[in-house]
């Protein structure tokens, strides 16, 4: 860190001061060779023989910083003044069920947007299959520039678009930010449900009334259903030092990789078959875990529907001396599960709002399963071309 202060000279005082960028100039392809090099397999594999992504969302946390270190690169200077956090996992959609730990993975990923600190990153992963790379998952994370020691916010250097293709990605990335705002404005810890979200919860309630009483407190469960309550785990992590970041702090993607595992847990544990990720959404990194923090994650089913679980997890930390709790994270999971799961039903207001922001996160998820219809940036000859 004491090196790191020295670079504070060298951080830009307005954006202006910075050379606009292109979008292919942080274009960067990584290979993650899992079938060229076995050795490499122990670290990606499940016990069913397929590849964690636990490890994948490492992977694409390192790979969004990258990106954006090769957009704000000084190419004069050994190193970067920045210091680049990850602020967001706005989207992660996966087109395909599991991925083979035997073969090779290609990751690439560019800036597509950036405001005056914060910068979107679209990224995408694609495994060989016979002689080809096909594309199995698309990745939006927002990260933020902060200085040279992690304090305040930093400049970064514009993005210049060169073709109609790369502006229509960054009209994207505005219209993803003003989606981002609508989103939380109407968040329910601010607003109430709308009226057709209000009668979902009346009729949930109505249908766990027991009809032999007339009263509102005696309850019961529907058949082929399970309490909310009770479709709950938790966790805790030490936060070591062997988890921390250039800045030292905890690591993004292990807080991801932890989180994940333990909403898998909890959808396989729900659904009673293994369950597997579809997407991934709204991850908020709102406030950086110190090393040594304990780390407790709870995990719980907030909504259902045919195969499908979307599960949410909250993190929290507190230090060993002090008692209080500080919300760093929730983390929002689609899972798939192998055969038709049971409903969640909600007792208290609090876990009908739950399933209420379950609902929203499962029906903002772009395509389940599938391959969407999205344009894949090709820097090489700057097409697009649809896949
Ligand atoms: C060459 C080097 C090699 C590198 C090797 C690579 C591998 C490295 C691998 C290492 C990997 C290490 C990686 C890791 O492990 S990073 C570890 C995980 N992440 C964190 O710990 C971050 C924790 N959070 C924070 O510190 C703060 O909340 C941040 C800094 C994020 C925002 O703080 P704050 O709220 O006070 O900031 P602001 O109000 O001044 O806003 C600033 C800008 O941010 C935009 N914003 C904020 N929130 C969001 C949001 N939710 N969605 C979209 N945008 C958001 C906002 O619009 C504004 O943009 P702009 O209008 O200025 O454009």
């Amino acid at each position: 860190m004491e090196e790191r202060k020295l670079l504070h000279s060298f951080l830009a005082k307005s954006q202006d001061e910075l050379p606009p960028r292109r979008m292919k100039d942080s274009y960067i392809e990584v290979l993650l060779p899992l079938g060229s090099e076995p050795e490499l397999r122990e670290k990606y594999l499940t016990v069913q023989n397929t590849v964690r992504f636990g490890r994948i969302l490492e992977d694409l946390d390192s790979l969004g910083v990258l990106t954006c270190y090769m957009h704000n690169k000084i190419h004069s200077a050994k190193m970067s003044p920045l210091s680049i956090v990850t602020a967001l996992v706005d989207k992660i959609d996966m087109c395909k069920k599991s991925l083979s730990p035997e073969q090779d993975i290609k990751f690439s990923g560019h800036v597509s947007w950036v405001g005056k600190t914060s910068m979107e990153v679209k990224m995408q992963m694609f495994q060989l299959h016979g002689d080809e790379f096909c594309p199995v998952l698309d990745a939006t994370f927002v990260m933020v520039a902060r200085d040279s020691e992690n304090k305040g916010p930093a400049f970064v250097n514009p993005l210049i678009l060169e073709s109609p293709e790369e502006e229509e990605l960054f009209r994207q990335g505005e219209l993803n930010k003003g989606r981002r705002i609508a989103f939380s404005s109407t968040s329910l810890l601010k607003m109430a449900p709308s009226a057709e979200e209000g009668t979902t919860i009346h009729e949930m309630f109505l249908s766990t009334l027991d009809p032999k009483t007339i009263s509102f407190r005696s309850r019961v469960l529907p058949p082929n259903a399970v309490w909310m309550e009770n479709s709950k785990l938790k966790s805790l992590e030490i936060c070591h030092p062997q988890e921390r970041n250039i800045f030292n702090r905890i690591f993004g993607g292990f807080l991801m990789r932890k989180a994940y595992e333990l909403g898998w847990a909890t959808a396989c544990s729900f659904g009673g078959s293994r369950p597997f990720v579809v997407a991934v959404d709204d991850i908020m990194f709102q406030k950086p875990v110190e090393v040594g923090s304990l780390l407790f994650l709870s995990s719980q089913v907030c909504f259902t529907q045919n195969n499908y679980i979307q599960v949410r997890v909250h993190s929290e930390v507190a230090s060993l001396q002090e008692k209080e709790h500080t919300t760093t994270n929730v983390f929002h999971f689609t899972f798939m599960s192998e055969k038709e799961v049971p409903l969640v039903f909600p007792k208290t207001y609090g876990e009908s709002m739950l399933y209420l922001d379950g609902q929203r996160h499962f029906n903002s998820m772009s395509g389940p399963a599938t391959v969407r219809k999205d344009y894949l940036w090709n820097p090489r000859n700057t097409t697009f071309v649809e896949n």
